[in-house]
C-alpha cells in the first residue's frame, strides 16, 4: 500500500455537441488553468466524450481515428507537465467502429491504458451507434494500482469489486450524468467507494445538449466514504489533496476483503 500524497484536478467542463474544434480548445485552456491556477496536480482528470459529446448520429464522421489527435495532445501534455491524466474518454474510431474510450498518460507523456466503455447506455442509445469494450480498465498511477469505469458503470458494483479484488486503490470516473439523477449519481459514487474501500474520482460535464441536462457535482470520495471535494453545477475545476495512505488505514480497520465469503456468493 501507498502513503503518496496526490494533488487531484477535475476538468468539470461544458461540452458543445458535434464541436470537436471547439471542444479540443476548451480542453486545452482547462488543462493550462489546472497546471497554472493552484498547486499543481498530480493527475488530472476529464469528463466523458469530451471531443464529440453525444452527437451519435454524426459519429463516425466526428470520432478521433484511432485517437490519435487525443493522444498527440494527452502525450505532449502530461509530458510537458509531470502529470498523470486519465483522459476522460472520447468517442473513438478503430476500424469501421466506435467506442467510448479513456486514455491514460504517465507523467513521462506514455500512454500507460486504454479503457473502451463495457455497458452502453440505452438511455442515450449508444448501444444504437457505439461498440462496446471487452476488457476491464486496469492501470498504473505513480506505480498506484487504479482503475477506470465510464459513467453508467457505476451501476454495476461487480466491476469495481473486480477491479479492486485486482488491487485498484482508487477509481477514476469520467462521466456524462445527467438530471434527474443526481440522487442516483452521489448515492453510486460513495457506495463504490466505501464498499471497496477505495478512493473514487468522478469528473461529470456540465451544460445542455438539447434538451437533457448536465449537471457536473464532479466528487472526489475517499475510502471512508467522505466526499473530499464536490463541483457546483458550473464549469470549473474540482480540486482536493489525498492520501493514498488511507487505503491501507481504512482496509486495516473494517476487514471486508479477508471476511468476504465468496464460497456462498
Ligand atoms: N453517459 C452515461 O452513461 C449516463 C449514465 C446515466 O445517466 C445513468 O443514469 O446511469
Amino acid at each position: 500500500m501507498s502513503n503518496k500524497k496526490w494533488n487531484v484536478a477535475l476538468l468539470q467542463m461544458d461540452i458543445a455537441i458535434g464541436e470537436p474544434e471547439s471542444n479540443f480548445s476548451k480542453l486545452e485552456t482547462m488543462l493550462e488553468q489546472a497546471v497554472t491556477g493552484g498547486t499543481k496536480p498530480d493527475v488530472i482528470v476529464f469528463p466523458e466524450m469530451w471531443n464529440t459529446g453525444y452527437a451519435l448520429e454524426r459519429i463516425h464522421e466526428l470520432a478521433d481515428a484511432d485517437g490519435q489527435r487525443t493522444r498527440e495532445l494527452l502525450s505532449a501534455f502530461s509530458r510537458k507537465h509531470g502529470v498523470n491524466l486519465i483522459g476522460g474518454s472520447i468517442a473513438e474510431k478503430k476500424g469501421g467502429d466506435i467506442y467510448n474510450t479513456i486514455y491514460a498518460f504517465n507523467r513521462e507523456g506514455r500512454e500507460a491504458a486504454d479503457y473502451s466503455k463495457i455497458h452502453l447506455f440505452r438511455l442515450m442509445d449508444e448501444e444504437k451507434y457505439l461498440k462496446e469494450g471487452t476488457t476491464v480498465g486496469q492501470l498504473k498511477v505513480d506505480d498506484v494500482p487504479a482503475g477506470m469505469m465510464i459513467c453508467y458503470d457505476i451501476r454495476f458494483p461487480e466491476l469495481s469489486r473486480k477491479l479492486a479484488l485486482g488491487g485498484a486503490q482508487i477509481l477514476f470516473v469520467p462521466a456524462e450524468w445527467p438530471n434527474p439523477r443526481l440522487h442516483h449519481w452521489r448515492t453510486l459514487l460513495m457506495a463504490r467507494a466505501i464498499e471497496n474501500q477505495m478512493f473514487v474520482v468522478s469528473c461529470n460535464r456540465v451544460g445542455i445538449s438539447g434538451t437533457t441536462e448536465f449537471f457536473g457535482h464532479s466528487m472526489i470520495i475517499d475510502p471512508w466514504g467522505e466526499v473530499l471535494a464536490e463541483g457546483g453545477e458550473t464549469e470549473q475545476i474540482v480540486r482536493a489533496e489525498i492520501d493514498m495512505g488511507l487505503v491501507a488505514e481504512v482496509r486495516s480497520r473494517i476487514p471486508i476483503f479477508e471476511d468476504r465469503r465468496p464460497g456462498l456468493y
